[in-house]
C-alpha cells in the first residue's frame, strides 16, 4: 500500500543534532520511502540536504558531519500530491523578512487547487508539484505580510483544508503544527534532563525511543507546539477547534507495531484485532501464517484465540521495503516476488490460514495465494484484519481512485474467487473500532466507509499529479 511520510525534528544546542535527525528518520523509513531530507539550522543559517532514496541512500557521515546547528527538521516521503522526483523531496526551505524557514509536511490538503489558483492570482507560482510547496508559499506571504512566525504558522494553517502534520523551524524556534483533525499523528518528547531545552518531534514514539527521547505527549488536532531555543518548556496553543479524526489506517496498517497510540503498542492493538477476527470468523485449520511485516501481530492474536499453531510458513527478504506505498504498480508487484517465499516443507499438505492486516489493490494477496498452491497448501483460508478497503483516501494514503480498489469492484464471493482462495473474512468494522483504546467516534473511517470527515471535491480525485506542469508536445519533422 502506500503511506503517509515520515515528519522528525529536533532542537538541542550543543548536540549532533543531524545526526539524531536522521536515525529518526530511520526509525520512520516504513513511513515513506521515495526521498529523503534534512534541513539543519545554525542560528539564521541553513544547510538543506535531500535527494531520492532511502535515509541510508542519502545521507552518508561526511553530509551529516558538515551539517552542524542546533535544530534539525526532517522528512522521508510517500508521495501523494506530485510526482515521486526530488523537486518534490522534503524539507522545503523558504526565505522570508525574518529570515529562513525549513518545514516538512506528512498528510495530504484537499484545497490544492484553489491555494494554487490564489498564488496565481497573487502573481506566484509554485516550483514543484507539490502541496507542501502551498503550504510554504502561505507561511511565507503570512510572515512578509508582517505578522510573527506565531500568528503567520496559524494564519497559514489555516488557509489549508485536509491532513497536515507540521515541523516548522525558524531562525529561532521549532514548531509542531496538527489540523484540526489530527489525521496523521505527531508526537513530541525531550532530550536529557525534563526542562533542559532539548526536544523532538516525531511522526511516531517509535522516532523518539530511536534517539532515547522520552514521549512528553501528542501533538493535539487543531494545536501548535512552539519550542524555543533557551526556553525551559514548550509554549502550547490552539488555531483551530479539535474534531479529532485520527486515521484508523495508522493502527492497522502505516505505523509500526512498536509505536504508542493511546497509551498502548500498536503490536498490542493488532494481536487484539487478530483475536477478535478468530472470534468473528473461525476456520478449521492447520497452521496460521502472518504475511510479514504487517500481518504477523494479527496472526498471532488470530492464533492465540482459534488454538491453530502460529507457523513461520513465509520468509521476508529484509532487504525489501514495504510493497504497498512504491509509486507505481509494476515496481509493487515486482517487489513481492522478491520480498515474501513460501517454506514449502512447512506447507505441503496443510491447511493453513493466511492474515494479513489488509486487502487494498489485491497486488500482495493475489501472489501470495498463487505461491502458497505451488508449495503445496491442502487448503488456503484468507483472514484480512480491517474491513474492505472500498474508498479512496485523500488525506495522505495513495489509493488513487476507487476502481483500483479491489472491495470496491467486487463482491466478496468474487474476491474469494479471483484470490483463488478456499474461503475469505474480514474483520468488522465494529472489531476494528471496539478494539481500538479510544472512542469510534474520533477515528476517520472513511476509506471503509465513505464517511469523509472533510469534504473532497471532485475536481480532487485525479489528484496525485494535479500540479505536473503539462509535458510540452514535441514536433515530429
Ligand atoms: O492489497 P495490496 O494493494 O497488495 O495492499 C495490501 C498489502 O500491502 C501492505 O504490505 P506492505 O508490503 O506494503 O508492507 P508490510 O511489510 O508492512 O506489510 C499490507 O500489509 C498488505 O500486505
Ligand atoms: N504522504 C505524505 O504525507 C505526502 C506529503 C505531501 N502530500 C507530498 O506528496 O509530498
Ligand atoms: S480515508 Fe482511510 S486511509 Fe485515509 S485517512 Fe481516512 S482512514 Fe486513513
Ligand atoms: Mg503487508
Amino acid at each position: 500500500m502506500e503511506e503517509a511520510c515520515g515528519v522528525f525534528a529536533v532542537l538541542a544546542p550543543g548536540e549532533q543534532v543531524a545526526s539524531l535527525c536522521y536515525f529518526g528518520l530511520y526509525a520512520l523509513q516504513h513511513r515513506g520511502q521515495e526521498s529523503a531530507g534534512i534541513a539543519v539550522f545554525d542560528g539564521d543559517k541553513v544547510r538543506l540536504h535531500k535527494d531520492m532514496g532511502l535515509v541510508s541512500q542519502v545521507f552518508d557521515q561526511n553530509v551529516l558531519e558538515l551539517m552542524v546547528g542546533d535544530r534539525a527538521v526532517g522528512h522521508t516521503r510517500y508521495s501523494t500530491t506530485g510526482s515521486s522526483r526530488v523537486c518534490n523531496a522534503q524539507p522545503l526551505v523558504f526565505m522570508t523578512r525574518l529570515g529562513p524557514f525549513a518545514l516538512a509536511h506528512n498528510g495530504n490538503l484537499v484545497n490544492t487547487v484553489q491555494l494554487r489558483d490564489q498564488l496565481a492570482a497573487d502573481g506566484l507560482s509554485i516550483k514543484s508539484s507539490s502541496d507542501t510547496e502551498l503550504i510554504a508559499f502561505a507561511l511565507q506571504q503570512a510572515v512578509n505580510a508582517g505578522l510573527a512566525w506565531d500568528e503567520a504558522i496559524k494564519a497559514a494553517a489555516l488557509k489549508c483544508k485536509g491532513a497536515f502534520s507540521l515541523a516548522i523551524s525558524t531562525p529561532d524556534a521549532l514548531y509542531a503544527l496538527r489540523d484540526g483533525h489530527g489525521l496523521r499523528p505527531l508526537v513530541f518528547g525531550h532530550l536529557g534532563e525534563p526542562g533542559a531545552g532539548a526536544w523532538v518531534i516525531s511522526s511516531e514514539t517509535c522516532g523518539l525511543d530511536i534517539v532515547g527521547a522520552r514521549f512528553n505527549d501528542d501533538v493535539a488536532p487543531g494545536e501548535l507546539v512552539r519550542f524555543r531555543l533557551g526556553e525551559a518548556h514548550p509554549f502550547r496553543s490552539r488555531w483551530c477547534e479539535e474534531t479529532p479524526k485520527l486515521c484508523v489506517f495508522e493502527l492497522i496498517y502505516f505505523a509500526r507495531p512498536d509505536s504508542r497510540f493511546f497509551g498502548e503498542s500498536l503490536y498490542s492493538y493488532r494481536k487484539r484485532i487478530g483475536q477478535r477476527l478468530a472470534q468473528e470468523s473461525p476456520v478449521e485449520a492447520d497452521l496460521v501464517i502472518g504475511v510479514p511485516d504487517s500481518g504477523i501481530p494479527a496472526a498471532i492474536g488470530f492464533s492465540q484465540s482459534s488454538g491453530i499453531p502460529f507457523g513461520d510458513g513465509l520468509i521476508k527478504n529484509r532487504y525489501v521495503g514495504r510493497t504497498f506505498i512504491q509509486p507505481t504498480q509494476a515496481m509493487r508487484e515486482a517487489g513481492i516476488r522478491v520480498k515474501l517465499n513460501p517454506l514449502q516443507d512447512v506447507i505441503e499438505g496443510q491447511r493453513i490460514v493466511v492474515v494479513d492486516d489488509s486487502i487494498v489493490r489485491g497486488t500482495t494477496s493475489r501472489k501470495l495465494v498463487q505461491a502458497f498452491r505451488e508449495a503445496g497448501a491442502r487448503e488456503v483460508h484468507m483472514r484480512i484484519s480491517s474491513p474492505p478497503v472500498t474508498h479512496p483516501c485523500f488525506y495522505g494514503i495513495d489509493t488513487d481512485s476507487q476502481d483500483q480498489l479491489i472491495a470496491a469492484r467486487l463482491e466478496i464471493e468474487e474476491i474469494t474467487k479471483h484470490l483463488g482462495v478456499d474461503s475469505l473474512a474480514y474483520l468488522s468494522k465494529e472489531g476494528m473500532l471496539q478494539c481500538a483504546q479510544e472512542q469510534a467516534q474520533n477515528f476517520c473511517t472513511a476509506c471503509f466507509d465513505g464517511n469523509y470527515p472533510i469534504a473532497v471535491e471532485e475536481e480532487l480525485r485525479e489528484r496525485k499529479l494535479m500540479l505536473e506542469a503539462p509535458v510540452p508536445v514535441q514536433s515530429v519533422g
